[in-house]
């Protein structure tokens, strides 16, 4: 079994040292020669995971037919609004039985697609050759080795277990779902959600505030999710809580520390300018998952509050105070 990461950014080099790791044979495509030059020669990726040493057995290449040509798994690691033309470019050189798997977090702004639908639409492949790998996984802490765990969801189950071999390591262990739309929800919402809980730390708020914007996310992420069609038990999972959690709550996400700095006052494009280059996932799909709450008529208040913060023009102090000042209402409603 032959696996190729497509993207070597912070995920992308991380998922590539867990499948080393766990004893598949792995390339990593890079777009840039000279870092595919650096991981094959110094075993790093200093741009995205600096101090970490990656396997000598890792293979890294700049060339798309090389990555691809001959492989049985696509891990997609490019980042989710960008997927679409990536795939497009690979479709020539990609085996028709390949499994594809995702790791992107987001929802296509232009179709409100999940980045599964997308693959399946490009590729031309069933959905049951499309599965997605998500869970609490800051790329830092797994490049580092520390224990983890994550969810490999595919609808044909046989593939998902298949892959979960293929990830299994010592530290990193994949359990297996065959919801994907919950695991695809779980995973572009919460990057919201954590937008959200950097602004309120950014603002000067402690651990209750944080809390309940969690609590409160995913509330909103179960309306949307179970109006989509996800399970509640996958959002109540790895994908779901577990990832919300992880994200929200430590400085290594880029969209908390995103958020964060729009808290403390610095303008979109200043907190832009300060990821250099790195995602922040949440602040495209804020408007893709929120197009998609209206399609379904779902209400998501927090989600709402930070599209209005990221592309209304509304300040941080503007968000809370009508976040706080919506009518009173039972804690569980439809
Ligand atoms: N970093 C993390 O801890 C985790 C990230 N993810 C998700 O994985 C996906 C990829 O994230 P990262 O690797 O962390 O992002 P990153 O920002 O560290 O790297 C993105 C990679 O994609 C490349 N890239 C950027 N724009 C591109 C384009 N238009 N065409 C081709 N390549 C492009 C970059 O050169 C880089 O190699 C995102 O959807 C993210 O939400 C999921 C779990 C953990
Ligand atoms: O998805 C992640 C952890 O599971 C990483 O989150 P960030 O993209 O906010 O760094």
């Amino acid at each position: 079994m032959r696996a190729v990461v497509m993207g070597a950014g912070s995920w992308g080099t991380a998922t590539a040292k867990v499948l080393v790791d766990a004893g598949t044979d792995t390339t990593i495509w890079a777009r840039r020669p000279e870092l595919a030059d650096r991981i094959n020669s110094d075993h790093t990726n200093v741009d995205y995971l600096p101090g970490i040493t990656l396997p000598d057995q890792l293979v890294a290449t700049s060339s798309i037919p090389d990555a691809l040509t001959g492989a049985d798994v696509v891990v997609c690691a490019v980042p989710s609004q960008s997927l679409r033309a990536n795939l497009t470019d690979w479709l020539p050189h990609v085996t028709p039985e390949t499994t594809y798997v995702s790791l992107a977090k987001g929802v296509e702004t232009s179709t409100l697609l999940r980045m599964s639908e997308v693959i399946a639409e490009v590729s031309g492949v069933p959905a049951g050759q499309v599965a997605v790998l998500s869970g609490p996984n800051l790329a830092r802490e797994v490049a580092e080795g520390q224990p983890a765990a994550t969810v490999i969801a595919c609808t044909d189950d046989g593939r998902a277990r298949e892959l979960q071999h293929s990830f299994n390591t010592g530290y990193f262990r994949p359990y297996t779902n065959t919801d994907v739309v919950g695991c695809e929800i779980g995973g572009a919402v919460k990057n919201v959600i954590a937008l959200a809980c950097g602004m309120a730390s950014g603002v000067g708020f402690g651990q209750n505030t944080l809390a309940t914007i969690i609590t409160r996310g995913l509330a909103e992420t179960i309306r949307l999710g179970v109006a989509v069609g996800a399970q509640i038990e996958t959002l109540a999972g790895l994908a779901g809580i577990g990832d919300l959690v992880a994200t929200c709550s430590s400085p290594l996400s880029r969209n908390r520390t995103f958020g964060a700095r729009l808290g403390e006052g610095l303008s979109l494009t200043e907190a832009q300018e300060a990821t250099h280059g790195q995602v922040a996932e949440g602040v495209k799909s804020c408007t893709s998952v929120r197009a998609l709450a209206d399609k379904f008529d779902v209400e998501m208040p927090l989600t709402d509050a930070v599209h209005q913060v990221c592309h209304g023009g509304l300040s941080v102090a503007d968000a809370i105070s009508s976040l706080l000042g919506r009518s009173t209402k039972p804690e569980i409603y439809e």
